[in-house]
């Protein structure tokens, strides 16, 4: 499709020009506020299969221009919720040096340094993302909340390959690790609404799950995340720095966000 960008004449204001549904209704992300929140029994601990890869299996690791994503093997998949949802892709939205909030979910107005989203299909209904992306029910997204803090040796993993992919388009193989680890301890404390993918073409189809609990990289780790990439191709004369890649809080209309914990 055409060029967007997160600022400047192609940002997330102008998206609708193009990408209709940008600019329609259940849109992500959103600032999750107390008073948007009601405590649902029914939500049970969020469970994964074959996230635990082995270093043989080799991943790619690539810039497309907007993101530095994963691409994940489709025997990971999320095995609680009503419907099988396998595993596509990861990737992440983060700050700059100069800016260190780049989450695109906020709790009571909170942004945190980066988010990484881990995107799903349900694969008992459509053969693959292409034909999931624009249904209702066709995606499921687990969201975790970065700050800045401890190491993380999980994140290092893929962090330590980043300037192979300085560029946009450019991808390297990487070995297989523990995709769980990047993930925080409980699984079982999270929220949930519906929404929608936070690019264009924004479809309303995504099932939120936004993990309460965050994770922490080193000051370092994030450094090499918002300051290692561009989002032009190599050959570009001007190389366009890629960062502040986070869409901004979507207005939550009546939409009530579900939470499985209660205090
Ligand atoms: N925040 S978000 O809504 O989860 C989200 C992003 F922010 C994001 F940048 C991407 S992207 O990296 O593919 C760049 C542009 O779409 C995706 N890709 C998804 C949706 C688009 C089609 C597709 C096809 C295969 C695998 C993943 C995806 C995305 F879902
Ligand atoms: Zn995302």
């Amino acid at each position: 499709g055409a060029k967007w960008t997160y600022s400047g004449p192609e940002g997330e204001h102008h998206w609708p020009k193009h990408y209709p549904y940008c600019g329609g209704a259940f849109q992500s992300p959103i600032n999750i506020q107390s008073e948007l929140l009601r405590f649902d029994p029914t939500l049970r601990p969020i469970e994964i299969q074959n996230y635990n890869l082995s270093p043989n299996e080799q991943l790619t690791l690539g810039n497309n221009g907007h993101s530095v994503q994963i691409s994940l093997p489709s025997k990971m998949h999320i095995s609680s919720l009503h419907h099988r949802y396998t595993a596509a892709q990861l990737h992440f939205h983060w700050g700059s040096s100069s800016r260190q909030a780049g989450s695109e979910h906020t709790v009571n107005s909170k942004q945190y340094a980066a988010e990484m989203h881990v995107v799903h299909f349900n694969s008992d209904k459509y053969p693959n993302m292409s034909m999931a992306v624009d249904k209702s029910d066709g995606l499921a997204v687990l969201g975790v909340l970065v700050e800045v803090g401890e190491f993380n040796p999980a994140f290092e993993q893929f962090l330590k390959f980043i300037n192979g992919i300085k560029y946009r388009d450019q991808r390297v193989q990487v070995p297989g690790f523990n995709i769980r680890a990047l993930l925080p301890a409980r699984l079982d404390e999270y929220y949930r609404y519906d929404g929608s993918l936070t690019t264009p073409p924004c479809y309303p189809s995504v099932l939120w799950t936004v993990f309460r609990n965050h994770v922490t990289i080193s000051r370092k780790q994030f450094l090499a995340l918002a300051t290692s990439l561009y989002s032009s191709h190599a050959q570009d004369s001007a190389p366009v720095p890629l960062n502040g890649n986070y869409r901004k809080p979507q207005l939550a209309d009546s939409r009530i966000v579900l939470v499985s914990f209660k205090e």
